[in-house]
């Protein structure tokens, strides 16, 4: 079995345990379920940020532990202080060392937060609203276009944005009315290979309507510069600041460089 299989069969009975603790009725009743949401598609279309979605993340399948001591509140602060279009929150506990409390630490942030989890069901989506999320991810490598279609209509109607992250050429038709931004992830979560040049061909063949963001390996202005050329409006890095034992500072200084001339 691939990790990817691996985590969702994990996802599917944490939702289900998570359903009978947490029924939908309460999640409702939350603080944050009826806050006014923060649009990442109007932060990234403006011209004058940077349309970085710096990442909040522990640790990963592919690299173990990348930072064990961070804190959330420090380094997502100093992301947006800096200048960050978004911030990306891992929320998976077994697999990225994430958690709901987290998300709602990011929170005190005025940009859009995304909750990065792997999404299968409706309740998941709700949760991402009582938690304080703005938009959620939907990967095309573990659900079929009708699921991604159902979820983010579903999505939709609690006003939380879409991120759908596609791969491979065969996901272009996970596409739907309902997912403005759309992801490819330079990274395949198989077999955790990087490969920009792919991601580049991929993207041509994104409608032009959609809001384009680059996932996964990017470690150089260099890189933003490449993507930017190819219409990509968003830019999602994680390990090259995280890795670093002051993310906030790694994120400020990648900042001033890409500002730079
Ligand atoms: O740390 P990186 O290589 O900059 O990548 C960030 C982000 O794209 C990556 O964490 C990611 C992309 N898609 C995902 C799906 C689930 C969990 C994590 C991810």
């Amino acid at each position: 079995m691939n990790i990817l299989d691996k985590i969702i069969e994990h996802k599917r009975t944490e939702v289900a345990e998570r359903k009978k603790q947490t029924p939908v009725s309460e999640l409702e009743q939350q603080a944050f379920f009826n806050r006014p949401v923060l649009s990442l598609a109007q932060f990234l279309l403006d011209d004058a940020k940077t349309g970085i979605i710096a990442e909040f993340k522990r640790k990963s399948p592919s690299k173990g532990i990348i930072n064990g001591a961070a804190d959330v509140v420090e380094v997502t602060s100093a992301y947006a202080r800096f200048g960050a279009s978004g911030l990306s929150v891992l929320t998976d506990e077994l697999f990225f060392g994430g958690s709901t409390a987290d998300l709602i630490r990011a929170r005190v942030n005025q940009v859009p937060v995304l909750r990065k989890d792997f999404m299968i069901d409706e309740y998941q989506i709700a949760e991402a609203r009582a938690m304080g999320a703005d938009v959620i991810l939907l990967i095309a490598a573990c659900l079929t276009p009708a699921e991604v279609k159902r979820l983010a209509t579903f999505a939709a109607s609690l006003q939380l944005e879409v991120l759908l992250e596609l791969h491979a050429e065969d996901e272009l038709e996970h596409i739907c009315d309902e997912t403005k931004l759309v992801g490819i992830n330079n990274r395949n979560l198989k077999t955790f290979e990087v490969d920009i040049d792919r991601s580049l061909r991929m993207a041509e063949r994104i409608p032009a309507d959609k809001i384009k963001i680059a996932e996964s390996g990017i470690s150089s202005v260099a890189n933003i510069r490449l993507f930017k050329e190819h219409d990509f409006r968003g830019f999602l890095i994680g390990e090259n600041f995280m890795k670093e034992a002051h993310p906030g500072e790694a994120f400020h200084k990648f900042i001033a460089q890409l500002e730079s001339k």
